[in-house]
Protein backbone atom coordinates (compact mmCIF):
# COMPACT_ATOMS: atom_id res chain seq x y z
CA UNK A 1 0.00 0.00 0.00
CA UNK A 2 1.45 3.28 -0.68
CA UNK A 3 2.61 5.46 2.12
CA UNK A 4 -0.07 8.21 1.97
CA UNK A 5 -3.12 5.76 1.31
CA UNK A 6 -1.82 3.66 4.39
CA UNK A 7 -1.49 6.54 6.74
CA UNK A 8 -5.34 7.52 5.55
CA UNK A 9 -6.34 3.92 6.69
CA UNK A 10 -4.41 4.34 10.00
CA UNK A 11 -6.12 8.22 10.54
CA UNK A 12 -9.53 6.66 9.78
CA UNK A 13 -9.13 3.94 11.54
CA UNK A 14 -7.81 5.52 15.30
CA UNK A 15 -10.84 7.97 14.61
CA UNK A 16 -13.52 5.38 13.98
CA UNK A 17 -12.43 2.53 15.77
CA UNK A 18 -10.78 4.08 18.61
CA UNK A 19 -8.75 2.47 20.93
CA UNK A 20 -8.31 2.33 24.68
CA UNK A 21 -7.41 5.73 25.03
CA UNK A 22 -8.47 7.43 21.52
CA UNK A 23 -10.64 9.79 23.76
CA UNK A 24 -8.05 10.75 26.19
CA UNK A 25 -7.14 14.66 25.41
CA UNK A 26 -4.85 17.12 26.12
CA UNK A 27 -7.40 19.89 27.24
CA UNK A 28 -5.06 22.84 28.11
CA UNK A 29 -1.32 23.74 27.78
CA UNK A 30 0.48 26.52 30.34
CA UNK A 31 4.17 27.21 30.04
CA UNK A 32 6.86 29.26 32.14
CA UNK A 33 9.91 30.47 33.08
CA UNK A 34 12.03 32.16 35.49
CA UNK A 35 12.91 35.75 34.22
CA UNK A 36 16.00 35.67 34.36
CA UNK A 37 16.94 35.57 30.83
CA UNK A 38 20.42 35.19 29.00
CA UNK A 39 21.28 35.14 25.47
CA UNK A 40 23.26 32.46 24.13
CA UNK A 41 25.97 34.65 22.27
CA UNK A 42 26.24 36.56 25.83
CA UNK A 43 26.92 33.38 27.63
CA UNK A 44 30.62 31.96 27.30
CA UNK A 45 31.32 35.83 28.45
CA UNK A 46 28.87 35.55 31.59
CA UNK A 47 29.60 32.21 32.51
CA UNK A 48 33.63 32.56 32.23
CA UNK A 49 33.43 36.12 34.21
CA UNK A 50 30.95 34.80 36.93
CA UNK A 51 32.70 31.55 37.50
CA UNK A 52 36.10 33.67 37.50
CA UNK A 53 37.39 31.54 34.97
CA UNK A 54 38.51 34.01 31.62
CA UNK A 55 41.94 32.76 32.45
CA UNK A 56 40.93 29.29 30.80
CA UNK A 57 40.85 30.98 27.67
CA UNK A 58 41.38 27.54 25.81
CA UNK A 59 38.27 26.42 27.31
CA UNK A 60 36.38 29.09 27.09
CA UNK A 61 36.88 29.33 23.35
CA UNK A 62 35.82 25.77 22.94
CA UNK A 63 32.20 26.92 25.05
CA UNK A 64 32.20 29.78 22.34
CA UNK A 65 32.45 27.23 19.89
CA UNK A 66 29.96 24.35 21.76
CA UNK A 67 27.42 27.31 21.97
CA UNK A 68 27.49 28.83 18.44
CA UNK A 69 26.94 25.55 16.98
CA UNK A 70 24.06 24.70 20.26
CA UNK A 71 20.76 26.66 17.62
CA UNK A 72 20.37 28.13 21.16
CA UNK A 73 19.58 31.93 21.21
CA UNK A 74 18.35 32.67 24.37
CA UNK A 75 17.92 31.11 27.80
CA UNK A 76 15.95 31.22 31.11
CA UNK A 77 17.78 30.78 34.87
CA UNK A 78 16.42 30.63 38.34
CA UNK A 79 19.84 32.04 38.98
CA UNK A 80 20.86 35.34 38.90
CA UNK A 81 24.56 36.92 39.50
CA UNK A 82 22.51 38.35 42.51
CA UNK A 83 21.37 35.15 44.06
CA UNK A 84 24.81 33.72 43.39
CA UNK A 85 26.63 36.67 44.90
CA UNK A 86 27.80 35.22 48.59
CA UNK A 87 27.56 32.08 47.60
CA UNK A 88 30.78 30.26 46.75
CA UNK A 89 29.81 26.63 47.12
CA UNK A 90 27.08 27.15 44.39
CA UNK A 91 29.40 28.82 41.22
CA UNK A 92 33.01 29.10 42.18
CA UNK A 93 34.39 25.92 44.50
CA UNK A 94 32.96 22.61 43.41
CA UNK A 95 35.02 21.22 46.36
CA UNK A 96 32.77 22.95 48.77
CA UNK A 97 29.60 21.00 49.99
CA UNK A 98 27.00 22.65 47.95
CA UNK A 99 24.03 19.83 47.57
CA UNK A 100 22.08 20.86 50.96
CA UNK A 101 21.96 24.67 49.90
CA UNK A 102 20.88 23.59 46.13
CA UNK A 103 17.84 21.53 46.74
CA UNK A 104 16.79 24.10 49.62
CA UNK A 105 17.01 26.48 46.24
CA UNK A 106 15.00 24.25 44.12
CA UNK A 107 12.72 22.81 47.16
CA UNK A 108 11.28 26.63 47.19
CA UNK A 109 11.96 27.32 43.40
CA UNK A 110 9.94 24.47 42.00
CA UNK A 111 6.28 24.56 42.83
CA UNK A 112 6.51 28.14 41.95
CA UNK A 113 7.60 27.85 38.58
CA UNK A 114 5.27 24.69 38.08
CA UNK A 115 1.96 26.99 39.50
CA UNK A 116 3.04 29.40 37.00
CA UNK A 117 2.53 27.01 33.76
CA UNK A 118 -0.01 24.79 35.71
CA UNK A 119 -1.98 28.73 36.28
CA UNK A 120 -2.38 29.59 32.66
CA UNK A 121 -3.27 25.66 32.32
CA UNK A 122 -5.92 25.77 34.34
CA UNK A 123 -6.92 29.48 32.97
CA UNK A 124 -7.20 28.30 29.37
CA UNK A 125 -8.92 24.94 30.52
CA UNK A 126 -12.17 27.21 32.03
CA UNK A 127 -13.03 24.82 34.95
CA UNK A 128 -12.02 25.11 38.39
CA UNK A 129 -8.72 24.35 39.95
CA UNK A 130 -10.51 22.27 42.09
CA UNK A 131 -12.12 20.18 39.58
CA UNK A 132 -8.80 18.56 39.07
CA UNK A 133 -8.82 14.60 40.44
CA UNK A 134 -5.00 13.59 39.93
CA UNK A 135 -1.89 15.38 39.73
CA UNK A 136 1.23 14.24 38.05
CA UNK A 137 4.16 15.94 38.83
CA UNK A 138 7.36 15.17 37.04
CA UNK A 139 11.03 16.90 38.17
CA UNK A 140 14.53 16.55 38.24
CA UNK A 141 15.55 19.25 40.22
CA UNK A 142 14.53 18.27 43.68
CA UNK A 143 14.64 15.32 46.15
CA UNK A 144 12.78 15.42 48.80
CA UNK A 145 8.87 14.18 50.29
CA UNK A 146 6.62 15.92 51.00
CA UNK A 147 7.61 17.41 47.69
CA UNK A 148 6.65 19.53 45.03
CA UNK A 149 3.19 17.75 44.31
CA UNK A 150 1.91 18.49 47.68
CA UNK A 151 2.81 22.46 47.69
CA UNK A 152 1.55 22.65 43.87
CA UNK A 153 -2.02 21.48 45.42
CA UNK A 154 -1.58 24.17 47.87
CA UNK A 155 -0.89 27.01 45.62
CA UNK A 156 -3.43 26.31 42.76
CA UNK A 157 -5.66 25.01 45.49
CA UNK A 158 -6.50 21.62 44.52
CA UNK A 159 -9.24 19.78 46.71
CA UNK A 160 -7.65 18.27 49.41
CA UNK A 161 -8.37 14.41 48.09
CA UNK A 162 -6.52 15.41 44.50
CA UNK A 163 -4.18 11.48 43.76
CA UNK A 164 -0.97 13.30 43.35
CA UNK A 165 1.90 10.83 42.10
CA UNK A 166 5.40 12.66 42.09
CA UNK A 167 7.84 11.38 39.18
CA UNK A 168 11.98 11.94 39.77
CA UNK A 169 14.91 12.19 38.22
CA UNK A 170 13.28 10.88 34.63
CA UNK A 171 15.69 12.88 32.91
CA UNK A 172 14.83 14.32 29.84
CA UNK A 173 11.99 12.18 28.99
CA UNK A 174 10.55 12.79 32.33
CA UNK A 175 7.60 14.89 30.48
CA UNK A 176 6.58 12.21 28.16
CA UNK A 177 6.44 9.67 31.38
CA UNK A 178 4.14 12.21 33.18
CA UNK A 179 2.06 12.68 29.94
CA UNK A 180 1.80 8.71 29.52
CA UNK A 181 1.14 8.05 33.11
CA UNK A 182 -1.81 11.01 33.03
CA UNK A 183 -2.91 9.38 29.76
CA UNK A 184 -3.67 5.86 31.49
CA UNK A 185 -4.83 7.52 34.35
CA UNK A 186 -7.49 9.23 32.32
CA UNK A 187 -7.97 6.44 29.80
CA UNK A 188 -9.02 4.52 33.39
CA UNK A 189 -11.07 6.87 35.49
CA UNK A 190 -14.20 8.14 33.85
CA UNK A 191 -14.01 11.68 34.42
CA UNK A 192 -10.89 12.03 35.49
CA UNK A 193 -9.12 15.36 34.94
CA UNK A 194 -5.69 15.02 35.37
CA UNK A 195 -3.23 18.22 35.55
CA UNK A 196 0.45 17.36 34.46
CA UNK A 197 3.21 19.55 35.81
CA UNK A 198 6.54 19.21 34.70
CA UNK A 199 9.16 21.90 36.23
CA UNK A 200 12.78 22.18 35.96
CA UNK A 201 15.40 24.43 37.86
CA UNK A 202 17.84 21.87 37.21
CA UNK A 203 20.62 24.27 36.26
CA UNK A 204 20.34 24.82 40.41
CA UNK A 205 21.97 21.66 40.93
CA UNK A 206 24.30 21.53 38.16
CA UNK A 207 25.58 25.32 37.80
CA UNK A 208 29.80 24.95 38.43
CA UNK A 209 32.41 26.41 37.19
CA UNK A 210 34.49 24.81 34.32
CA UNK A 211 37.15 22.36 34.28
CA UNK A 212 39.25 21.13 31.44
CA UNK A 213 38.75 17.80 32.93
CA UNK A 214 35.29 17.43 32.25
CA UNK A 215 34.26 19.13 28.73
CA UNK A 216 30.62 17.28 28.29
CA UNK A 217 29.70 19.55 31.65
CA UNK A 218 30.54 22.49 28.81
CA UNK A 219 27.79 21.04 26.64
CA UNK A 220 25.20 20.78 29.77
CA UNK A 221 26.06 24.30 30.33
CA UNK A 222 25.88 25.30 26.72
CA UNK A 223 22.55 23.41 26.05
CA UNK A 224 20.11 23.73 29.48
CA UNK A 225 17.85 26.46 30.35
CA UNK A 226 14.78 26.63 32.89
CA UNK A 227 11.38 26.10 32.97
CA UNK A 228 8.18 24.48 33.45
CA UNK A 229 5.23 23.04 31.09
CA UNK A 230 1.48 22.24 32.31
CA UNK A 231 -0.77 19.72 30.29
CA UNK A 232 -4.52 19.28 31.85
CA UNK A 233 -5.61 15.68 30.23
CA UNK A 234 -9.15 14.53 30.41
CA UNK A 235 -11.37 11.72 28.64
CA UNK A 236 -13.16 13.74 25.66
CA UNK A 237 -16.42 11.30 25.96
CA UNK A 238 -17.12 12.00 29.61
CA UNK A 239 -17.12 16.13 29.55
CA UNK A 240 -20.43 17.18 30.54
CA UNK A 241 -19.33 20.95 30.52
CA UNK A 242 -18.97 22.43 27.03
CA UNK A 243 -15.92 25.06 28.07
CA UNK A 244 -13.45 21.88 27.49
CA UNK A 245 -11.68 22.52 24.15
CA UNK A 246 -9.53 18.98 23.17
CA UNK A 247 -6.37 20.38 21.36
CA UNK A 248 -4.63 16.66 20.78
CA UNK A 249 -6.26 13.10 21.16
CA UNK A 250 -3.59 11.21 22.62
CA UNK A 251 -3.84 7.72 20.66
CA UNK A 252 -0.78 5.50 22.54
CA UNK A 253 2.09 5.29 24.22
CA UNK A 254 5.14 2.93 24.44
CA UNK A 255 8.69 2.94 26.15
CA UNK A 256 11.87 1.30 25.12
CA UNK A 257 15.77 1.32 25.33
CA UNK A 258 18.53 1.80 23.26
CA UNK A 259 20.55 -1.48 24.46
CA UNK A 260 23.85 -0.97 25.28
CA UNK A 261 23.64 2.69 26.06
CA UNK A 262 23.67 3.16 29.76
CA UNK A 263 26.82 5.25 29.73
CA UNK A 264 25.93 7.43 27.35
CA UNK A 265 23.78 10.29 29.00
CA UNK A 266 23.60 10.07 32.78
CA UNK A 267 22.93 12.20 35.68
CA UNK A 268 24.34 11.46 39.03
CA UNK A 269 23.52 13.27 42.17
CA UNK A 270 26.22 13.88 44.23
CA UNK A 271 27.99 16.28 47.11
CA UNK A 272 28.14 19.31 44.70
CA UNK A 273 25.16 18.97 42.09
CA UNK A 274 24.60 16.75 39.10
CA UNK A 275 27.80 14.83 37.89
CA UNK A 276 26.38 15.09 34.45
CA UNK A 277 27.30 12.66 31.18
CA UNK A 278 26.86 13.42 27.92
CA UNK A 279 28.77 10.87 25.34
CA UNK A 280 30.20 12.64 22.38
CA UNK A 281 28.63 9.76 20.74
CA UNK A 282 25.39 10.21 21.51
CA UNK A 283 24.46 11.82 18.24
CA UNK A 284 25.47 9.00 16.09
CA UNK A 285 24.18 6.62 18.26
CA UNK A 286 20.50 8.13 18.17
CA UNK A 287 21.02 8.78 14.80
CA UNK A 288 21.73 4.91 13.95
CA UNK A 289 19.32 3.51 16.38
CA UNK A 290 16.34 5.58 16.59
CA UNK A 291 14.48 4.67 13.58
CA UNK A 292 14.24 1.02 14.25
CA UNK A 293 13.61 1.42 17.93
CA UNK A 294 10.40 3.99 16.91
CA UNK A 295 9.36 1.60 14.40
CA UNK A 296 9.41 -1.37 17.12
CA UNK A 297 7.59 0.57 18.97
CA UNK A 298 4.56 1.61 16.50
CA UNK A 299 4.47 -1.39 14.91
CA UNK A 300 1.62 -2.63 16.82
CA UNK A 301 -0.40 0.35 15.37
CA UNK A 302 0.46 -0.43 11.66
CA UNK A 303 2.31 3.08 11.69
CA UNK A 304 5.81 2.04 10.99
CA UNK A 305 6.58 2.52 7.58
CA UNK A 306 3.34 4.52 6.69
CA UNK A 307 5.48 7.54 5.99
CA UNK A 308 6.76 9.07 8.35
CA UNK A 309 6.67 12.93 6.56
CA UNK A 310 2.97 12.04 6.56
CA UNK A 311 3.08 12.89 9.99
CA UNK A 312 3.71 16.14 12.48
CA UNK A 313 6.56 15.86 14.85
CA UNK A 314 7.14 16.84 18.24
CA UNK A 315 10.58 15.64 18.94
CA UNK A 316 12.25 16.51 23.08
CA UNK A 317 15.11 19.16 21.48
CA UNK A 318 17.81 17.22 23.21
CA UNK A 319 20.68 19.44 21.34
CA UNK A 320 20.46 20.51 17.81
CA UNK A 321 23.22 17.34 16.66
CA UNK A 322 20.07 15.25 18.45
CA UNK A 323 17.65 16.82 16.25
CA UNK A 324 19.87 16.87 13.36
CA UNK A 325 20.38 12.55 14.12
CA UNK A 326 16.49 12.30 13.96
CA UNK A 327 15.91 14.19 10.96
CA UNK A 328 18.28 12.03 9.32
CA UNK A 329 17.20 8.89 10.95
CA UNK A 330 13.57 9.50 9.78
CA UNK A 331 14.40 11.04 6.89
CA UNK A 332 12.34 14.50 7.36
CA UNK A 333 11.72 16.88 5.67
CA UNK A 334 13.02 20.16 6.10
CA UNK A 335 10.30 21.86 8.24
CA UNK A 336 9.38 18.51 10.14
CA UNK A 337 11.06 19.22 13.50
CA UNK A 338 10.27 23.09 12.82
CA UNK A 339 8.71 23.56 16.37
CA UNK A 340 11.55 21.42 18.12
CA UNK A 341 14.03 24.00 16.62
CA UNK A 342 12.12 26.92 17.42
CA UNK A 343 11.74 25.89 21.59
CA UNK A 344 15.38 24.65 21.46
CA UNK A 345 16.43 28.34 20.07
CA UNK A 346 14.15 30.09 22.45
CA UNK A 347 14.78 28.41 25.38
CA UNK A 348 17.56 25.81 25.41
CA UNK A 349 16.81 22.12 26.89
CA UNK A 350 14.69 22.43 30.15
CA UNK A 351 14.37 18.55 30.72
CA UNK A 352 11.12 17.35 30.91
CA UNK A 353 9.62 20.50 30.73
CA UNK A 354 10.66 21.02 27.18
CA UNK A 355 8.06 18.40 25.39
CA UNK A 356 5.37 20.64 26.37
CA UNK A 357 6.39 23.53 25.28
CA UNK A 358 7.13 22.06 21.94
CA UNK A 359 3.36 20.35 22.00
CA UNK A 360 2.29 24.06 23.01
CA UNK A 361 4.64 25.41 19.93
CA UNK A 362 2.96 23.05 17.28
CA UNK A 363 -0.67 24.04 18.77
CA UNK A 364 0.55 28.14 18.38
CA UNK A 365 1.61 27.18 14.49
CA UNK A 366 -1.87 25.18 13.36
CA UNK A 367 -3.91 27.79 14.79
CA UNK A 368 -1.70 30.37 13.09
CA UNK A 369 -1.41 28.33 9.78
CA UNK A 370 -3.83 25.84 10.32
CA UNK A 371 -3.21 22.40 7.92
CA UNK A 372 -1.84 23.26 4.72
CA UNK A 373 -1.78 19.35 3.94
CA UNK A 374 -4.40 17.23 4.75
CA UNK A 375 -2.41 14.75 6.55
CA UNK A 376 0.79 16.95 7.33
CA UNK A 377 0.17 16.37 10.99
CA UNK A 378 -3.51 15.10 11.53
CA UNK A 379 -1.58 11.95 13.29
CA UNK A 380 1.91 12.84 14.68
CA UNK A 381 4.92 11.34 17.16
CA UNK A 382 5.85 12.83 20.12
CA UNK A 383 9.47 12.07 20.86
CA UNK A 384 11.24 11.88 24.15
CA UNK A 385 14.95 11.32 24.56
CA UNK A 386 17.16 10.35 28.16
CA UNK A 387 19.54 8.68 29.93
CA UNK A 388 19.00 4.98 29.08
CA UNK A 389 18.70 5.74 26.15
CA UNK A 390 14.94 6.31 26.98
CA UNK A 391 12.80 6.78 24.31
CA UNK A 392 9.56 7.84 24.68
CA UNK A 393 6.67 7.84 22.30
CA UNK A 394 3.30 8.90 21.93
CA UNK A 395 0.91 9.09 19.13
CA UNK A 396 -1.26 12.14 19.17
CA UNK A 397 -4.10 13.09 16.75
CA UNK A 398 -4.64 16.55 16.01
CA UNK A 399 -8.39 17.65 17.37
CA UNK A 400 -10.27 18.58 14.52
CA UNK A 401 -11.33 22.29 14.49
CA UNK A 402 -7.95 22.82 16.55
CA UNK A 403 -6.57 25.10 13.90
CA UNK A 404 -9.88 27.42 14.09
CA UNK A 405 -9.79 27.95 17.00
C1 LIG B 1 22.35 31.57 35.58
C2 LIG B 1 22.82 30.14 35.82
C3 LIG B 1 23.20 29.34 34.54
C4 LIG B 1 23.31 27.89 34.80
C5 LIG B 1 23.75 27.05 33.61
C6 LIG B 1 24.17 25.71 34.10
C7 LIG B 1 23.90 24.71 33.12
C8 LIG B 1 24.12 23.32 33.63
C9 LIG B 1 23.00 22.45 33.18
C10 LIG B 1 23.24 21.03 33.42
C11 LIG B 1 22.11 20.25 33.05
C12 LIG B 1 22.34 18.80 33.26
C13 LIG B 1 22.38 17.99 31.97
C14 LIG B 1 22.16 16.56 32.23
C15 LIG B 1 22.32 15.74 31.02
C16 LIG B 1 21.46 14.58 31.07
C17 LIG B 1 21.66 13.77 29.90
C18 LIG B 1 20.90 14.28 28.70
O1 LIG B 1 19.84 13.87 28.42
S1 LIG B 1 21.68 15.40 27.65
C19 LIG B 1 20.64 15.60 26.25
C20 LIG B 1 21.24 15.13 25.00
N1 LIG B 1 22.03 16.16 24.38
C21 LIG B 1 23.16 15.84 23.75
O2 LIG B 1 23.54 14.68 23.69
C22 LIG B 1 23.96 16.95 23.10
C23 LIG B 1 24.00 16.74 21.62
N2 LIG B 1 25.11 17.47 21.01
C24 LIG B 1 24.93 18.59 20.31
O3 LIG B 1 23.83 19.12 20.18
C25 LIG B 1 26.13 19.12 19.56
O4 LIG B 1 27.14 18.14 19.56
C26 LIG B 1 26.72 20.43 20.15
C27 LIG B 1 25.68 21.54 20.04
C28 LIG B 1 27.11 20.25 21.60
C29 LIG B 1 27.95 20.84 19.33
O5 LIG B 1 27.59 20.91 17.96
P1 LIG B 1 28.40 20.07 16.86
O6 LIG B 1 27.72 20.23 15.57
O7 LIG B 1 28.61 18.69 17.36
O8 LIG B 1 29.75 20.91 16.81
P2 LIG B 1 31.26 20.41 16.69
O9 LIG B 1 31.38 19.03 16.15
O10 LIG B 1 32.00 21.50 15.98
O11 LIG B 1 31.71 20.39 18.20
C30 LIG B 1 31.98 21.58 18.89
C31 LIG B 1 32.79 21.20 20.10
O12 LIG B 1 31.92 20.52 21.01
C32 LIG B 1 32.60 19.35 21.47
N3 LIG B 1 31.60 18.39 21.91
C33 LIG B 1 30.47 18.02 21.29
N4 LIG B 1 29.82 17.11 22.02
C34 LIG B 1 30.56 16.92 23.13
C35 LIG B 1 30.38 16.12 24.27
N5 LIG B 1 29.30 15.33 24.42
N6 LIG B 1 31.31 16.18 25.23
C36 LIG B 1 32.40 16.97 25.11
N7 LIG B 1 32.59 17.78 24.04
C37 LIG B 1 31.68 17.74 23.06
C38 LIG B 1 33.39 18.89 20.26
O13 LIG B 1 34.41 17.99 20.64
C39 LIG B 1 33.92 20.22 19.75
O14 LIG B 1 35.05 20.60 20.50
P3 LIG B 1 36.27 21.38 19.75
O15 LIG B 1 36.82 20.40 18.72
O16 LIG B 1 35.67 22.60 19.10
O17 LIG B 1 37.23 21.70 20.84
Amino acid sequence: MAATARLVSVLQESQKAPRRNSSVAVLAIGTANPANCILQEDYADWYFRVTKSDHLTALKNKMKRICDKSGVKKRYFHYTEETLAGRPELFLDPTLPSLSARLAISAAAIPELAAAAAAKAIAEWGRPAGDITHLVVSTNSSAQAPGADVRLAELLGLRPTVQRTLLYLHGCFGGCSALRLAMDIAGSNRGARVLVAVAEATTVLSFRPPVDAHPDALVAAALFGDGAGAVIIGDDDSTGTNVERPIFYMVSASQGTLPGTEDTLSMRLQEDGYDIGISVKAPAIVRDNIEGCVANMLAPLGLAGAGWNGLFWAVHPGGRAILDSCQDAFALGPGKLAASRHVLSEYGNMYGATIIFVMDEIRRRRQQDGERKELDGRLGVMLGLGPGISVETMVLRSASGMEKK
